[in-house]
């Protein structure tokens, strides 16, 4: 299965994206197609033994538009993107110029005639129908062509669109206003006023033209936030090599070059601080504005800014696979998901405008045999197929997800797709992770003790042992009991050697040191072994009490030792904590850990519903569990033992550690370990949905409320009737104010639940 993104060129409203879409869907071997009228690509996931993009690129093209593989990086293509659609701006509005200034002139000529009075010295000659004629002639044609053109293209595709509307609404006005002019007595013979639309025509264009201008521009600001992140990235990187110091552009980095940052500077690629010491703004990132200590051997991200020290540090990561690059990438694939709120816009566009032409033919039908006014039936049936355009309704959608996603980045929460960040606003429980979510999952011995007492010969030999041991087990707590034998004078280099290491699943670890079996780990698994505890017993809880984590030290089936190990939480973990219980959200911890120790932490922190004990394998079923009692799950997890977990949770969400964005397999990453996020990112849902939803019913309005007004329903009751130049206004204005209204949610910020 290959998946691959393409740019697509000549759309011009939805039912084009819903078109592309059915073309590709079509061609064998492809699984699955997703169109973004929006950000206007397509990403398609085919077979490569059935089908090759060539084929796809083709069905594109037979449909009438183009598809191209976009083999830039995303600054240059975005540079280019940018220069494109200034072009097209500016020739866009030429046109929207001339088409206005005709479109004013032709009206100040039937100004005096439809207010049905004389002005003295009014320039009259410009009612003349040949002038008229010759004035909205070039209008059509010129200004107007994308629309002819696009209908045309549509039509010997068979399908229709946006411009297919258009062009029949312009058109018949134009060609009835020629009839009129030519063959004038075939009206006045029946008794009606020898009426030319020219004026209609050609205002429509003008308003459509313009309203895509605005449109256009307003659509060039959602994705402002790669833009910024882009900036983001420093332009030079001051490397040494050779004993040299050289300004490098930045493309000339490679990894294991060793860069020096001075203070105020931006740190131009990822890399680990090999010299000097300093703090770093990292709040570009991560989104957490407190400024963070670096040192030898710790990492730093490209495109943070160095605040007062200096330091050297080796290039590991360039080019695409920087944080910053992985952001970018991310959101653009987010920005160009599709979300499952779309679905019903989507059907709707796609018998759109097949029914709008059907109830356009109808007005005409209607109008013209019941009241038999040629007049009347003309201009509702132009009112009609202009006013039904359903571009705003492919724009609603898309463009709140882009600014959301846009907007989540800039607050350090990535989110992998729109159906993630919609899926956030329903969210009813909260389950988080202890370690490393709650807590700063860096733990610390601060206890231990020998059961024969602090007299024991044996203390530093014992913690030998569970030292070598531990050194093979990946867990932090075998970390932090190696490192706490290190401080008690245990030669970390010489440990003696470990046979038949073995992890226990939520237990603990063993192997045999010297021939002796060494176990170290939970009170439950001593008990399961039968091995004796009593004598640390009162210890072990009163440690336990205070949120510490113990782990016993076994040695050939007798215990002999007791460790204490803490893990302190994190200063946001209270506070996250209480915002989300506020925000009416059931908060649930989930851990390893045994009963005592999660239920200290919990009450440290106002949590009241725990799982504790669960083994890692468990934990996926405890999410099932909860969801089973019918509610939306979120899990909050480092990531990395809790996976499963974190994809049975309606929500995945995962603590990014500043560095590991390649996160992806959850839902939602919040790059900075800020419990915080959680909150925001839940907010920026709710915020994206709400506004979702007031552009649909934007679109929808113009939509459903137009026709039938159009269409003259009121003109009975009240002698009401939408002049078409009207309906084109409305029409122009639907896809400016969804994309204005979408723009809002760029004002969105983390608010103040804290
Ligand atoms: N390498 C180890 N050394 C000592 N004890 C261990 C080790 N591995 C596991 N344990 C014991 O097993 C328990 C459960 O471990 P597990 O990895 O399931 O959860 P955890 O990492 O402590 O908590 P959480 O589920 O919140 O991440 C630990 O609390 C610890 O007491
Ligand atoms: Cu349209
Ligand atoms: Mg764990």
């Amino acid at each position: 299965m290959t998946s691959t993104t393409l740019k697509l060129k000549g759309m011009s409203c939805a039912s084009c994206a819903n078109n592309i879409e059915t073309a590709i869907q079509q061609v064998p071997g492809v699984n699955r197609v997703q169109v973004n009228f929006a950000t206007e690509q397509a990403s398609v996931e085919y077979d490569n033994r059935d089908t090759n993009l060539e084929a796809i690129q083709q069905a594109v093209a037979d449909a009438g538009y183009e598809a191209r593989e976009s083999e830039l990086t995303t600054g240059e293509a975005d540079e280019q993107e940018q220069k494109e659609r200034k072009a097209q701006q500016r020739a866009l509005l030429t046109k929207v110029i001339v088409s206005s200034v005709i479109g004013i002139v032709l009206i100040l000529g039937t100004l005096p005639i439809m207010l049905g009075i004389n002005i003295p010295g009014w320039p009259m000659f410009l009612h003349h129908p040949w002038l008229q004629l010759v004035l909205a002639t070039p209008v059509l044609f010129w200004c107007g062509q994308s629309f002819y053109v696009g209908a045309w293209k549509a039509f010997t595709h068979r399908s229709a669109n946006m411009n297919t509307l258009v062009a029949l609404g312009t058109g018949a006005a134009y060609l009835y206003s020629i009839f009129v002019t030519l063959f004038p007595y075939v009206l006045t013979a029946q008794g009606l006023a020898p009426d030319v639309y020219y004026e209609a025509a050609v205002v429509i264009i003008a308003l459509l033209l313009l309203g895509r201008y605005f449109e256009n521009r307003a659509r060039g600001q959602t994705s402002d936030a790669i833009r910024q992140l882009m900036g983001l990235q420093a332009n030079t990187a001051r490397v040494v090599r050779q004993g040299e110091e050289l300004d490098l552009p930045l493309q000339e980095v490679v990894v294991g070059d060793i860069i020096i940052v001075r203070p105020g500077e931006k740190i131009p690629v990822d890399g680990e601080v090999v010299e000097g010491s300093s703090t770093v703004d990292e709040s570009m990132v991560t989104g957490e504005p407190v400024p963070v200590k670096k040192a030898p051997g710790e990492e730093v991200i490209g495109a943070t800014i160095n605040k007062t020290g200096s330091f050297r540090f080796k290039a590991s990561r360039i080019g695409k696979d920087t944080v910053l690059a992985q952001i970018v990438q991310l959101v653009k694939d987010a920005q160009g998901s599709k979300a499952p709120i779309q679905k019903l816009a989507d059907q709707v566009t796609g018998w759109f405008v097949p029914v709008v032409i059907a109830i356009a033919i109808l007005t005409f039908v209607l109008w013209f045999i019941f009241m038999g006014n040629t007049t009347l039936a003309l201009l509702t049936t132009v009112g009609v197929l202009i006013i039904a355009c359903p571009c705003a309704l492919g724009l609603a959608t898309p463009t709140s997800i882009m600014v959301g996603t846009g907007k989540g980045a800039e607050n350090g929460i990535l989110i992998k797709d729109a159906e993630s960040l919609e899926r956030a606003h329903r969210i009813q429980t909260i389950v988080v992770d202890k370690t490393g979510t709650l807590t700063q999952g860096k733990p610390t011995v601060t206890d231990y003790l020998t059961v024969r007492g602090t007299a024991d010969r044996n203390e530093i030999r014992l913690l030998q042992m569970a030292a070598a041991v531990e050194r093979n087990s990946e867990h932090p707590l075998a970390e932090a009991v190696v490192q706490y034998a290190a401080s008690q004078g245990v030669d970390k280099k010489s440990l003696p050697a470990v046979q038949d290491f073995d992890a226990v699943t939520g237990n603990g670890v063993q192997g045999r040191v010297n021939g002796r079996l060494v176990q170290i780990g939970t009170d439950r698994w001593m008990q399961s072994l039968g091995i004796q505890t009593e004598s640390l017993q009162s210890r072990r809880q009163a440690w336990e009490a205070a949120a510490k984590t113990t782990a016993w030290i076994a040695v050939d089936g007798k215990a002999e030792g007791l460790i204490g190990i803490s893990d302190a939480l994190k200063e946001s973990s209270t506070r996250a904590v209480g915002a989300l219980q506020k925000m009416g959200l059931e908060v649930v911890m989930l851990t390893g850990d045994n009963q005592q120790t999660a239920e200290a932490i919990a009450q440290e922190v106002g949590i009241r519903r725990i799982f504790a004990e669960v083994r890692p394998d468990q934990k996926a079923a405890q999410i099932k569990q909860l969801q089973s009692e019918g509610k939306q799950v979120a899990m909050v997890g480092d990531g990395i033992n809790d996976a499963p977990a974190l994809a049975q949770a309606d929500v995945g969400i995962s603590i990014g550690t500043g560095t590991d964005v390649a996160i992806a397999a959850s839902d939602i990453t919040l790059i900075s370990g800020d419990l915080q996020g959680i909150v925001t990112a839940i907010q920026l849902s709710k915020a994206t949905i709400a506004n979702i939803r007031q552009n649909l019913f934007f679109a929808f309005i113009y939509n459903v409320a137009g026709i039938p007004i159009a269409a003259g329903i009121l003109y009975p009751f009240f002698g009401w009737l939408l002049s078409p130049i009207i309906a084109g206004a409305a029409m122009a204005f639907s896809s400016v104010s969804v994309v204005s209204n979408a723009l809002r949610l760029r004002n969105f910020s983390p608010n103040g639940v804290r």
